[in-house]
């Protein structure tokens, strides 16, 4: 609702109260408009100031509505009438006023705003463009190509930029309320047609043409295949060549394409799903709930390598005091020199005062850990190691501190048998680079506490991270998926695909990166160091095994024969593509004659391969293995994969995630290809389609908030 004052001075408070962040519901629109009547009618009032409860002004639209169908007044009627009134309304920016909440401070006649606050037009990041006026509105206050950067990004806005960039006319450190109120006074009875943006003009650089080229080429970078930035272009566009009420017209059209479009329904799936990861729960009844994390105060980090460096970064920049530990005084010399540069770059980039970071103390002596809350093992995946170092930190540590391993996919519950305390052992797993990406895997073993998860989950969000709790085993959620991703890969190539004909194809459908360019990035030696760990390939493969079979599966030796010829990808200048130019991936021939060898020497009939088929091959073979994640209760709810395929893996937030995608497509037709892909294939196990699947398919396909209750709890491994 907005709640309606009169105070001295002849002046209405509209205050808008809707916790938590005051979004613009039909309740909330209704009361706008019979408040902002109420003041312009009222003869004793002189002026109108319109602020939000609890701090926060408003955080836009309320998304949970987009689902339903609309009802209460429209939004742009309602601004409109704001700023039509002859008495000033001043916007007291609080928090946040991010969406239409901007929007509807643009509607206003001045906005003053908290030193502490930020503003923004996000809805691009909802699939959707900012449909209150925003795209015609924000033009004509700032002008065409700052506006476009705000509305196409849907970045968020310190309130010193937006009053250097004049979106907002004055930032107070004090009281941004008792500002707005003596601000009313003082324009009160003067004419509003001035500061009425509807009738200003946006300022527009000569060669308008090339800025907006310019941006489509930022945003097909950014999110190739996501149609609201491209319409933000649009409509920004329109605000630059025509009268308002044109304007506003292309605005509406461009949003109703939007708002039926399957991305715009994606992206509020993520905003959503992101926010539920943090609700978990496990089927022993312990939830976010009802178990209290522990305090973190100090924490330490072993091994500093490229993962150690990145979580000391992201722990010091949180303002946790940090251990760092290495084994070898050269190492620490060199892990020391790094972390304190990426610490530098970080307070310059971010603008954090040194005294924000927690201080990182650099050590050989493990005894050092003896008064840590939390330690987090970093070292090299080889489980004798990680075994060694957790049963030291057992004598070393309180008997309470909270033992965490930075492992990618090794078995928590074999770590933690080291442990005298395995209930406290959990996995964190960080992505590269760990100060950068949002997503981490807190992984439970079968003796992980409820607490251990608690505090490791309450230090991602302290880390500004995305938790989101997984079970126990080989390669957990994520990695475990892109195993069946990775290599119908390498059987497209085999078959008779490109790399860059499979890149491709991953990348139109919004990949930043196919996945052959993934790996030249990451170097091959990593997979191949884990085959030989698995023993599929190197001096543990037993004598005498098939190149093309492993365990009566088929297997593919391409990525092995890579590696033991010295292409590992960038670092070597070669492996998938050449690398002449630093980064710079180019199909390389070399490759080419090379594949058309390995298929002579097996025998295989080399074919073209469409490019559907890429798609479906590569895509339904990682749903597939999330439909088994969920049948073994590795994942507690499809919307938890989707978070961790979005926010760690580069899936594409348009798409919703993996299996919000596979919805979206419909169950039975990714069940259809699926059967059709393995009865071609039946040597490749993981295209048959999972029972879970069947499941869902023989219950009429229901949404994926609807599957979490057809999973079997009692099978849960969280
Ligand atoms: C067929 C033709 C159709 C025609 C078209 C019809 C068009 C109709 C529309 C008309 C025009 C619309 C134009 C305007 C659009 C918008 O405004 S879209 C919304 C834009 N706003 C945002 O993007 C802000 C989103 N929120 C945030 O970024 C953050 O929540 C926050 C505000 C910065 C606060 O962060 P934090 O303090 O970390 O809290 P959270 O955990 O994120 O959120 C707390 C709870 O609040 C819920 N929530 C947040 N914002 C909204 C919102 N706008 N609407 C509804 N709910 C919101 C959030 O989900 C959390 O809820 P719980 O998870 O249940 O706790």
């Amino acid at each position: 609702m907005a709640l309606y004052r009169r105070i001295p001075g002849a002046i209405a408070v509209i205050t808008l109260t809707n916790p938590p962040v005051n979004a613009l519901s039909c309740t909330v629109r209704e009361a706008i408009y019979e408040t902002v009547k109420r003041a312009t009618a009222d003869q004793e009032v002189k002026a109108i100031v319109l602020c939000g409860a609890n701090g926060k002004f408003c955080g836009g639209a309320d998304i949970k509505e987009f689902s339903r169908e609309m009802r209460g007044p429209p939004l742009v009627p309602m601004i409109d009438m704001i700023e039509e009134s002859e008495k000033p309304v001043v916007a007291v920016i609080e928090g946040v006023a991010f969406g239409g909440g901007l929007e509807l401070a643009l509607g206003c006649h001045y906005r003053i705003a908290h030193s502490g606050a930020q503003v923004g037009l996000t809805e691009v990041t909802l699939g959707l463009l900012p449909a209150a006026g925003g795209t015609q509105r924000l033009p004509r206050l700032i002008g065409v190509p700052a506006a476009l950067d705000i509305i196409t990004t849907g970045r968020h806005v310190s309130a010193q930029e937006a009053v250097r960039l004049g979106i907002v006319d004055k930032v107070t450190d004090s009281s941004a309320m008792e500002e707005a109120i003596e601000f009313a006074k003082t324009v009160a009875g003067e004419p509003m047609g001035p500061r009425r943006l509807s009738l200003w003009t946006a300022a527009c650089p000569e060669d308008l043409d090339s800025l907006l080229e310019g941006a489509l080429v930022r945003i097909r970078q950014r999110s190739r295949g996501a149609l609201a930035p491209v319409a933000c272009v649009q409509a920004v566009r329109a605000a630059a060549s025509l009268p308002f009420a044109q304007g506003m017209k292309k605005e509406q059209e461009l949003m109703a394409y939007l708002f039926t479009s399957g991305q715009a329904r994606a992206m509020q799936y993520c905003f959503f799903t992101q926010r539920a990861a943090a609700r978990w729960t496990t089927p022993s009844g312990a939830s976010w709930e009802n178990t209290k994390a522990r305090p973190v105060r100090q924490a330490a980090v072993i091994g500093l390598g490229t993962m150690g460096k990145g979580i000391a970064v992201s722990l010091s920049r949180a303002g946790i005091p940090v251990i760092a530990v290495e084994t070898e005084q050269k190492r620490l010399k060199a892990g020391r020199k790094a972390v304190n540069s990426m610490l530098t770059r970080e307070s310059q980039k971010r603008g954090l005062a040194e005294a924000h970071l927690g201080s990182i103390s650099f050590t050989l002596d493990l005894r050092k850990l003896r008064d840590t809350d939390l330690v987090i093992e970093a070292v090299f995946e080889d489980m004798a190691l990680k075994k060694q170092i957790f049963s030291k930190l057992s004598s070393v540590c309180r008997p309470d501190a909270l033992l965490c391993t930075n492992t990618s996919g090794l078995n928590i519950d074999e770590i933690a048998s080291a442990a005298s305390r395995p209930e406290l052992v959990v996995g964190t797993h960080f992505f590269a680079p760990a100060h950068v990406m949002k997503l981490l895997e807190v992984v439970c073993g079968p003796r992980t506490s409820p607490v251990a998860v608690a505090t490791a989950m309450q230090l991602a969000k302290r880390l500004e991270k995305i938790g989101v709790v997984v079970g126990n085993c080989s390669g957990f959620v994520g990695n475990r998926m892109m195993r069946p991703y990775t290599e119908q890969a390498y059987y497209l190539l085999e078959e008779g695909a490109r790399p860059e004909e499979v890149d491709l194809v991953l990348e139109e459908f919004g990949f930043a990166m196919g996945i052959f360019r993934v790996m030249d990035l990451s170097g091959l030696d990593v997979g191949w160091r884990s085959r030989k760990e698995l023993g599929l390939t190197g001096p543990k493969l037993p004598p005498g095994t098939e190149a093309r079979s492993r365990g009566g599966k088929r297997y593919s030796p391409l990525p092995d024969i890579l590696c033991e010829s010295g292409r590992l990808g960038q670092k070597t200048g070669r492996g998938w593509y050449l690398y002449e130019k630093e980064r710079v991936a180019t199909p390389d021939p070399w490759l080419q004659s090379f594949l058309e060898d390995y298929r002579s020497r097996f025998g295989i009939q080399s074919r073209r391969v469409g490019q559907d088929e890429i798609l479906e091959r590569c895509l339904y073979s990682l749903i597939n293995e999330g439909f088994r994640i969920l049948q073994e209760g590795i994942a507690a709810s499809p919307e938890d994969i989707d978070v961790i395929y979005v926010s760690g893996y580069g899936w594409p937030r348009h798409r919703g995630g993996p299996m919000f995608y596979a919805w979206m497509v419909g169950l039975p037709k990714v069940l259809d290809k699926l059967e059709h892909y393995h009865r071609t294939h039946p040597d490749i196990p993981n295209l048959a389609p999972s029972s879970m699947l069947r499941k869902l398919v023989a219950r009429g396909s229901p949404p994926v908030h609807q599957w979490r209750a057809l999973i079997q709890q009692h099978s849960s491994q969280l």
